[in-house]
């Protein structure tokens, strides 16, 4: 049964003896951010043999309930793997968490951290539609972006969404625990642009034989984004809350919040010694 929970080992004379697979501590974690296209890129990474990711989300750093039942419970949460693999979890909650950073460290201060970017007005955007889009499923009242963002025509800085925006400042706790060489950049547009070159940079990062190749990927018209293909014929598109309409928010709204974001934004990427051309 261990055996079959090894995602893309079906045939018989590659598979893995039962003894060999194992649940193992993540050697990689997708960070962040919330929105920015963190399942795009675990399933990306799930493409390469070498690579096996837990399916959902564990939420067991940013979660105390989940964090109080120890290490043995988060392992238990990993698929199963063989030596040499790489394990991958995401949990976009991890990144503006300030109890996480430490925590991770103290679970293996050698793990490798992927953080997924994106322009941090439209991450909000989509933040907030998310949001919206649980309220409206569960009949429960909603505010208009406009209501949550801005009072007497200024933006609000309290609101949770804007405050996951500023990468800066999440960074920097970050980078208060960890050097810089093991926090990977993924840009987030260019993920969604032209998937390929991003998931080479991320194979290089995580020492990686270079095995995912632009035949995994096919741009679906239907869909407005790439899939994937496996090695082994799956054809796979995220589902229907990835890439969903945003709602509504004016252009002078979104300039404001583009004004506001300038100097944070600039922060970051001096950080990140990177530049992003974001509104
Ligand atoms: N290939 C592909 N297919 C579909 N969607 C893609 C893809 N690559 C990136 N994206 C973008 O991923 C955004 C959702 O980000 P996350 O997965 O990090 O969201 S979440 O925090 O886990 O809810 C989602 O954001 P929205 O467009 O705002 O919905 C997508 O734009």
């Amino acid at each position: 049964l261990r055996v079959l929970r090894v995602a893309g080992y079906s045939s018989p004379s590659s598979s893995p003896s039962r003894n060999a697979t194992k649940q193992r501590l993540p050697g990689a974690i997708i960070i962040g951010v919330r929105k920015g296209g963190t399942r795009a890129l675990l399933e990306m990474l799930n493409l390469h043999p070498d690579v096996e990711v837990a399916k959902a989300e564990v939420h067991y750093f940013n979660v105390e309930e989940h964090y109080r039942r120890g290490l043995a419970w988060y392992r238990s949460q990993m698929p199963f793997t063989l030596p040499g693999q790489v394990t991958v979890e995401k949990t976009p909650g991890y990144f503006a968490s300030p109890q996480v950073p430490q925590r991770v460290w103290e679970m293996n201060p050698a793990v490798r951290l992927l953080l997924i970017v994106r322009d941090p007005a439209e991450r909000l955007v989509s933040d907030y539609t998310q949001v919206l889009h649980n309220r409206v499923t569960r009949h429960k009242p909603y505010k208009s972006l406009e209501e949550l963002l801005l009072r007497q025509g200024h933006i609000v800085p309290a609101y949770k969404a804007l405050q996951r925006s500023l990468y800066h400042q999440h960074l920097d706790r970050w980078l208060d625990v960890f050097p810089r060489e093991q926090v990977h950049v993924v840009d987030g547009e260019a993920l969604i642009r032209d998937p390929f070159p991003e998931l080479q940079r991320a194979e290089r990062f995580l020492d990686l034989l270079p095995r995912i190749t632009p035949s995994n990927f096919y741009f679906n018209t239907t869909k407005g984004f790439y899939c994937l293909l496996s090695a082994g014929g799956h054809d796979k598109c995220l589902d229907e809350s990835k890439g969903r309409p945003h709602a509504p928010l004016s252009s002078r709204a979104f300039r404001k919040l583009c004004r506001y974001f300038k100097e944070p934004n600039r922060l970051f990427f001096e950080m990140v010694g990177r530049f992003f051309s974001w509104c």
